[in-house]
């Protein structure tokens, strides 16, 4: 499986002149296999009926879906599994309630967030912010290459870095040491979601 994670946001989608399930159709078709659905001004009764649609896509594909912030719609579609921030839901919390075969990742902004997080019953680690972004308005400091390193060196999960990663800066993601690569506007917002992916795939199989 390539190390590129699509997170989602309707917004940009439709900015581009995409639906959302477009998007994530096109995404699994060039090879995506991990989605996030992620929106964060959505009705419940929305979000869950993009859950629904997505997980008829990802399954289709054997990609897996993960559910941003929401453990209800996680359960109600019977998605593969819940990210998580700081200032979520505690990740011991998600794991008692969706069980111990789903997937968990957590973000970690700095170093003390790694450590309270060592130990931690995870899937994967969601390394935030590497590059200045559009995308979010609350992100934390900038963590630079350097920054993503210090964290990779310091943990054996699965890392995902996310925050201003396009097709120019991903191989220097990569050879920072993230094992995989989580992005928004590069996809989302890109006129042809299935080149923009097939090209990020590319880069992360040619590091
Ligand atoms: C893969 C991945 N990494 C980090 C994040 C950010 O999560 P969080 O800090 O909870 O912020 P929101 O996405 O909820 O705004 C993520 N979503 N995915
Ligand atoms: C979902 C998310 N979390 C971030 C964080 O820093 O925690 S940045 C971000 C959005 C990343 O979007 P783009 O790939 O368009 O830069
Ligand atoms: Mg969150």
């Amino acid at each position: 499986m390539n190390g590129l994670y699509l997170v989602t946001d309707s917004g940009i989608a439709h900015q581009a002149g995409h639906t959302l399930p477009f998007v994530v159709e096109e995404a699994c078709r060039a090879g995506v296999r991990w989605v996030q659905l992620r929106e964060k001004d959505l009705t419940t009764r929305a979000f869950l009926e993009l859950g629904v649609a997505l997980k008829h896509i990802t399954q289709h594909y054997g990609a897996k879906l993960i559910i941003n912030d929401r453990v209800d719609i996680a359960l109600a579609v019977d998605a593969d599994g819940v990210h998580v921030g700081q200032d979520d839901m505690p990740h011991q919390l998600v794991r008692s309630l969706i069980g111990p075969g789903k997937i968990i990742g957590l973000s970690i902004n700095n170093m003390d967030e790694l450590k309270a997080a060592q130990g931690a019953d995870l899937d994967y680690l969601g390394i935030a912010t590497i590059f200045q972004t559009g995308t979010k308005q609350d992100t934390s400091s900038l963590l630079g290459l350097d920054g993503l390193t210090a964290i990779c060196q310091q943990t054996s999960l699965p890392t995902f870095a996310i925050g201003g990663i396009n097709a120019t800066n991903s191989q220097s993601v990569v050879k920072a040491g993230a094992s995989g690569v989580a992005v928004v506007s590069a996809i989302c917002g890109q006129t042809s979601p299935y080149a923009a992916s097939r090209e990020l795939i590319k880069l992360f199989n040619g590091v």
